[in-house]
């Protein structure tokens, strides 16, 4: 075993991933000429090409074959291959080459031949300043054996040129040369997002004991990392000293910063705003959270979906086929003599050309990629195209309650033991030191509660420690056998009768301890749900889809959370066992349609794996349910749930038009050729033009429409930060912590009229309530994106949150990072964000 491992330790520090950006990577039949080039190299393990992007994914064994070297092969075949850098993505070419210009331009002289015959020869010439790129390409593929759209191309020139066609010859060269120019442009910012996403995290480390900077692969798990303001956070850790507020919208989409303190998760490709924290590595840097992101991206690109799988299949007899019969439709009547051999080669020529069939194989690929690429970064991990047909396709979403629905953050409302014999001290011992092992939610619960009472939970003293999932969980505490569970668990822990907990609050989750067949104790715990999902529910039911709630807490529970939710899940199922889920999903299955299943727990795993689109939650979420899962939320937030959907839709009816698009287009030109008027520059330009206009067409996902909910509440906070210093600076306080610390306004504190109770409502409330002034106060104390020690005290920081006087700054070290604004000093970063935002409000 050891090793195997050994072994495998030493490939993957072998084996190196390299990305080549292809330029010369124009349509996807060159895919099997770039495959043809690598395979056969020594030293090259696996070749993946990217079309839309224009990538190539190499993973070679860098002892043998070096990225140079790889590069120089692709050249040689005049691909115009260059090697990506870290963080570098290509530079779109601008302008077209001058060559490309130089065509144009003669091809444009040579249509004055009317008035000036000689200028005719002015089509000759733009032929050969254009060709020798689709020469030098064709001999490669011809060499390779492959037919692509190079040879078609050339052959049609030539057909054009021996019909004495020069213009027309011409046209061809510059609308395909022109058409490739303009391709990659469009292409250039799914290479940007999709670079951006792969070269995330920084290629160096800074080792916070000896300051040494080190390559990234060489960090260790327990390494210790330093992070300054402003960097990059390079490796998946926990922090183990400073605090920062870290901007974790690469992963999650997010985009307000969270803050992070000692034992705060962080992850590699996030970006530390503005303290100085040393991070204890977790993952070694290629099973990051970000590199796992990336490659499930990648290998996105070659999962193909149904659809694709079926154009493709259908292109692998189509072009042959073609070209087959224009050879016939050349040769036949030559040999026949029939009179107007002309047109019917002319008719042979616009075969070929449209023999090509790209904008039908980019279709649905061009389309998926921008989809996927625009879910990764609005924090929603997609596992490939497939996913994303299931997805537009869902009927019904099911949800399992607790920590998807919920917070996941349980608290004590009551504690009772139910026996003479058993006081609430060792009852609370027990049952802390034995939820001590487990990961249930209900765990950091029931152990904080017993802290409360100064009760420090032992987890060395529980012996024979067991889960039994969806009923609790049993332990050996001091020779006792101890069950901690629902009413199920009665029957295990050999207790006849359960007492009913009347007097334990209604509408909560409650559960029991059992000691020698008796219960001995009760305890009930309230969770609240996530801020969203009541607007989720609601954005899924106008989106004409169906809401489960599949959960294995008590009914109670389910029906308090259904209150939460205004009532807006159809269907709610409580006390379920994870085998009762797995069958209810197939129930919704059959009676519904396709089904989603949302979860976060590893017992929801089987329940995920059954449902036609499984969900799993959050980068810290359980593993086995991330691994089980098609799509993960990055973010917590199931609001992303009905956007995914939208997206799904979305993409698929771009497809639909692409496809309808690509082949009328081609049946039209073929229509009226056959109908005797074979027209070779319009066949040429329908090619290139649909190509060029199905990946427009799908680049339009990549759009992002200004969500409305990122107005954030600076105004707000100006407000309620002079009101609440009016009345009393310890109300600031005490909101600020209680409702704000997660920096902005997720969630407002509005006070009532008259100073009345503050209730708790969505920022996306908040902004549509129109009654506004003085009956209600929208609070969020301090300002989202200053931290508060940026200035020495509270005291001079003004309302929107900056130091009154440069002088306030806490440091010096700090103060140069910071810019003067309005006589008032921040960091730099805030103030670029605090103006964007700002200035949202204002044009709002
Ligand atoms: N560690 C534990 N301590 C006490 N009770 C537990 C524990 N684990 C599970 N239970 C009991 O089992 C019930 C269901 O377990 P669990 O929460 O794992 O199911 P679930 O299907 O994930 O439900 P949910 O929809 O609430 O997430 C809980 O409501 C609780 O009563
Ligand atoms: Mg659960
Ligand atoms: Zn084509």
């Amino acid at each position: 075993m050891g090793e195997l491992s050994d072994e495998k330790k030493g490939k993957e520090v072998k084996y190196q991933r390299s990305y080549i950006d292809v330029l010369g990577l124009c349509c996807s039949s060159e895919v099997p000429l770039i495959e043809k080039i690598l395979k056969p190299l020594n030293g090259v393990e696996k070749v993946s090409v990217i079309v839309p992007s224009k990538t190539v994914i190499v993973v070679h064994d860098k002892l043998v074959i070096s990225q140079h070297e790889i590069v120089k092969a692709l050249n040689q075949a005049r691909l115009e291959a260059s090697l990506r850098g870290y963080g570098s993505a290509k530079v779109a070419k601008k302008w077209p080459s001058p060559y490309i210009l130089a065509c144009g331009l003669l091809l444009l002289a040579s249509l004055f031949k009317q008035f000036f015959h000689p200028l005719q020869w002015f089509a000759i010439a733009a032929v050969l300043v254009g060709l020798p790129p689709m020469v030098l390409r064709s001999i490669v593929a011809i060499r390779r054996l492959t037919l692509d759209i190079n040879i078609l191309m050339l052959i049609a020139v030539g057909g054009a040129i021996a019909l004495r066609e020069y213009s027309e010859a011409a046209f061809i060269v510059f609308l395909f040369t022109v058409a490739e120019w303009l391709e990659s442009r469009a292409s250039h910012k799914a290479t940007v997002g999709m670079s951006s996403l792969m070269s995330m995290a920084p290629q160096k480390a800074v080792l916070a004991e000896t300051g040494q900077v080190v390559d990234i692969g060489d960090v260790e798990i327990n390494n210790m990392i330093a992070v300054k303001a402003g960097e990059v956070i390079p490796i998946d850790g926990i922090v183990v000293d400073g605090q920062s507020e870290v901007d974790e919208r690469s992963l999650t989409g997010e985009s307000i910063p969270v803050a992070k303190q000692m034992n705060s998760l962080v992850w590699a490709g996030t970006i530390n705003i503005d303290g100085y924290i040393t991070v204890r590595s977790t993952a070694l840097s290629e099973n990051s959270a970000v590199a796992k992101m990336a490659r499930l991206v990648e290998e996105a690109q070659y999962s193909r979906s149904r659809t694709q799988r079926l154009i493709d299949s259908c292109t692998k007899y189509y072009t042959p086929a073609v070209v087959i019969a224009a050879a016939g439709v050349a040769s036949i009547p030559l040999l026949m003599r029939v009179h107007n051999r002309k047109s019917w080669f002319q008719l042979a020529l616009v075969l070929l050309v449209s023999a090509c069939p790209c904008s039908l194989v980019l279709s649905t690929p061009v389309a998926t990629f921008c989809a996927l690429l625009k879910a990764a970064k609005i924090g929603l991990l997609i596992k490939g195209g497939d996913v994303l047909e299931a997805l537009a396709n869902v009927r019904v979403v099911a949800f399992d309650k607790t920590g998807t629905i919920t917070r996941g953050e349980f608290t004590v409302v009551e504690f009772q033991s139910l026996s003479s014999n058993v006081n609430l001290h060792s009852l609370l011992y027990w049952v802390s030191s034995i939820e001590s092992k487990s990961s249930h939610p209900m765990a950091s619960a029931l152990i904080e509660h017993a802290r409360s009472f100064s009760i420090e939970p032992k987890l060395e003293e529980v012996k024979e420690f067991q889960i039994y999932p969806g009923e609790g969980i049993y332990g050996e505490i001091e020779g006792r056998s101890i069950y901690i569970g629902n009413k199920r668990l009665a029957g295990r822990a050999s207790c006849g009768t359960v007492p009913n907990m009347e007097e334990m609050k209604r509408g909560v989750t409650f559960a029991y301890v059992f000691l020698d067949m008796a219960p001995i104790g009760a305890f009930a715990l309230s969770d609240t749900c996530r801020t969203g999902a009541a607007e989720a529910i609601k954005e899924l039911k106008s989106l004409g889809i169906k809401t489960a709630m599949l959960t294995g807490d008590t009914t109670e529970a389910a029906r308090h959370a259904q209150t939460q939710l205004d009532e807006g899940i159809e269907e709610v199922h409580a006390e379920l066992l994870p085998e009762d889920k797995v069958k209810l999903i197939g129930n919704l299955k059959n009676r519904e349609g396709s089904t989603a299943m949302v979860g976060d727990g590893m017992n929801d795993a089987p329940a995920l794996a059954m449902a036609d689109v499984g969900i799993s939650m959050g980068v810290s979420g359980s593993a086995v349910a991330t691994e089980t899962s098609h799509i993960t939320l990055m973010s917590n937030d199931i609001r992303k749930i009905p956007k995914a959907i939208s997206l799904a839709r979305k993409t698929r009816s771009k497809i639909i038009v692409n496809i309808i698009f690509s082949v009328t287009i081609k049946a039209a030109i073929l229509a009226i050729a056959f109908a005797g008027h074979p027209l070779l520059w319009a066949a040429v330009l329908a090619d290139v033009g649909t190509c060029l206009l199905v990946i427009l067409n799908s680049m339009m996902l990549l759009q992002t429409r200004k969500p409305t909910e990122k107005k954030c509440c600076i105004s707000s906070h100006k407000s309620v930060i002079e009101n609440a210093e009016a009345r009393s600076p310890s109300v600031l306080q005490n909101t600020a912590e209680r409702h704000c610390h997660s920096h902005c306004c997720q969630e407002l504190a509005v006070r009532a009229p008259n100073g009345g109770q503050q209730h708790l409502i969505s920022i996306n409330d908040a902004m549509n309530d129109e009654t506004d002034g003085p009956q209600k106060e929208i609070c969020c104390s301090e300002n989202s994106n200053v931290s508060s020690n940026t200035c020495k005290s509270k005291k001079d920081q003004t309302n929107d949150g900056c130091c009154k006087m440069k002088g306030d700054c806490s440091s010096s070290q700090e103060m140069q990072e910071r810019t003067e604004v309005g006589g008032c000093c921040r960091k730099e970063s805030c103030h670029a964000i605090g103006t964007a935002e700002i200035h949202e409000i204002i044009t709002e």
